[in-house]
């Protein structure tokens, strides 16, 4: 592998000349810069993720905290949300890929969320390339035409707001090192993202904005807020001109709401329900909790009582403290059957018309074929004028409890279930190593959340010996013969040819190891990261 070195960084991957209108000498010294001053921090904050895991794996359960009382208790806004910022009924979400890139800016909604996260297996290749994509997206010059269909892509006037999400905290970018270690890959993400269209942006008159997720304390907002000052100085730029939106998606961070949007106050506009990385967390933070194990995934939907409490705690947290609470995404996508697309669209309504309900501003959709249906539902409740739903304080709900966010979610374990785990689990891990870490599997939207409920939730039956509802104990035994006869099943539905090329095989291995080891692997991404980097790096 090539190894350049820039302004002390040092990158070790291909620096293509297209690469090098990303990684300038001053976007190296930036990250050089943003590393040595932020990195120590943040892996002492990941440090402490591992410290409270051990006090709940001992029988605790998360809780508000005590320390921070007073920020709950007393009266302070976050700031006034940007013109461009207020209406975002509908958001689409999609990985940073320049066709997808161009597809989603002009599709019929406020606002695209640009992922190098949930649905981003995070290549060198597919890094760089977002990096422009989202560059040239910035700057209206974007275009694309399909090899094979001849098929051209460019944007429309008007196109939906951007925002781009980066990556977690807890992942590293591997190919890019300083000091002997390697770079956060949120610092990354927000820095080239940064670096590369903060005058774009504020030339247009609008700010430069970022989803940051899988947050789990004040002290991590606070990181960020941190960082984001520190950035906004650097580049004489007003606070403020960063804005984020905030992913509760973790279980220890509905706990800590109000005390995130305080942390972030100059730069917050609202939080929003990452209802399947919440789920996941559920299962990771309680993953030594017998009585609250969940059941298939399939059953875990937003009208279970503790995610319907998540999301109303949500909307009236935020908008307590004027910002916005958004809604989360329903992974069907259409289909090319029409009845069956009947029946998905009508799934997807009722789920928007529960988050609208609940007073969520906005919420997401995974595919441009659901805007117009998700549109009609927040038209009931939104207008030209009346663009959000701020005004609905859900004062007059009784006090959510920690009991209620916790509340054990019931339902069957089924064979079926399990049997569709393995094989989601599968071809997801397959297709992430190779590169893809968004596709659809059996008619719904597969990303990094989503999967990871489907490995840890075996993970977990196995640990606390559940029984499936036909009364088999399920074991490590029990799985792998079923992970045996699932990959043969994989093998047909997707072809040899698929199979060999996806790294199928290691594929199956990874998932093995992951479900059967006794301590549960923290996020599937870490190992999957190794082989990805092996073969797509
Ligand atoms: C838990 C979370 O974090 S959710 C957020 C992260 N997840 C996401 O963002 C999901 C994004 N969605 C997707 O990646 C895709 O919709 C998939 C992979 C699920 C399905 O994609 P496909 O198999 O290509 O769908 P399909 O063939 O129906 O696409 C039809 C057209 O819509 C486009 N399209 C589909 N989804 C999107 C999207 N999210 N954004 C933009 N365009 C899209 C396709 O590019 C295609 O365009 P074309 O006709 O010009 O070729
Ligand atoms: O990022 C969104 C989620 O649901 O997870
Ligand atoms: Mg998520």
């Amino acid at each position: 592998m090539t190894t350049t070195s820039r302004a002390e960084l040092s990158i070790i991957a291909p620096l293509t000349n297209d690469y090098q209108q990303i990684l300038t000498e001053s976007a190296c010294a930036l990250l050089v810069e943003l590393t040595r001053e932020f990195r120590p921090r943040l892996k002492q904050l990941l440090a402490e993720r591992q410290i409270v895991q051990q006090r709940y794996d001992a029988g605790e359960l998360p809780d508000f905290l005590a320390e921070t009382a007073n920020i709950r208790q007393t009266d302070w806004q976050v700031a006034a949300i940007p013109e461009d910022l207020r209406d975002r009924r509908v958001e689409i979400t999609g990985p940073v890929d320049r066709k997808m890139i161009i597809n989603a800016l002009n599709a019929d909604v406020k606002v695209f969320m640009a992922d190098f996260e949930d649905s981003q297996a995070p290549s060198w290749q597919g890094l760089m390339q977002g990096q422009i994509n989202l560059r040239d997206a910035n700057l209206g010059t974007i275009s694309y035409t399909d090899e094979n269909s001849g098929k051209h892509y460019a944007l429309n006037p008007d196109p939906a707001l951007l925002v781009a999400r980066v990556r977690g905290m807890h992942l590293w970018e591997k190919h890019l090192v300083v000091d002997g270690e390697p770079v956060p890959g949120s610092i990354v993400d927000f820095a080239l993202y940064f670096l590369h269209n903060y005058q774009t942006r504020t030339a247009n008159g609008s700010g430069v904005y970022y989803y940051v997720p899988k947050l789990q304390t004040h002290q991590e907002a606070k990181w960020w807020d941190d960082l984001f000052r520190y950035t906004e100085q650097k580049f004489n730029q007003d606070i403020g001109c960063i804005r984020t939106t905030v992913l509760i998606e973790t279980l220890p961070a509905v706990f800590e709401m109000d005390e995130i949007l305080y942390m972030l106050k100059d730069h917050i506009v609202a939080l929003n329900c990452g209802r399947w990385d919440y789920i996941f967390s559920y299962i990771k933070t309680l993953k030594n909790h017998a009585d609250r194990v969940l059941p298939d995934r399939q059953v875990v939907t937003m009208q279970q009582p503790f995610l319907n409490a998540y999301s109303r705690l949500l909307v009236r947290t935020c908008h307590k403290r004027g910002a916005l609470a958004m809604g989360g995404m329903a992974a069907l996508i259409p289909s090319k059957d029409q009845a069956e697309n009947t029946k998905i669209l009508a799934k997807v309504r009722a789920d928007k018309e529960l988050e609208a309900k609940n007073g969520h501003d906005g919420t997401w959709i995974a595919h441009p074929g659901l805007a117009a249906t998700v549109n009609t539902v927040l038209d009931q409740y939104l207008t030209a004028t009346k663009v959000n739903q701020l005004d609905v304080t859900r004062e007059q709900d009784a006090p959510i409890t920690a009991a209620e966010l916790l509340e054990p979610c019931p339902g069957e374990r089924t064979e079926e279930g399990m049997r569709t785990n393995i094989r989601v689990a599968l071809q997801y891990i397959a297709a992430w190593i190779s590169g893809k870490g968004c596709v659809p599997i059996y008619g719904l939207m597969e990303d990094a959340a989503t999967a990871e409920i489907s490995r840890t939730s075996i993970w977990q039956w196995i640990q606390h010996k559940k029984q499936l509802s036909n009364g088999q104990l399920i074991t490590n035994q029990l799985f792998s013969t079923m992970l045996e006869q699932e990959s043969k099943v994989v093998r047909q539905e997707v072809g040899e040819a698929l199979w060999a090329e996806q790294s199928f095989t290691q594929a199956q291995q990874l998932l093995l190891d992951i479900t059967t080891c006794d301590q549960l692997v923290d996020f599937l991404t870490l190992p999957a990261y190794e082989l990805l980097s092996q073969s797509n790096g």
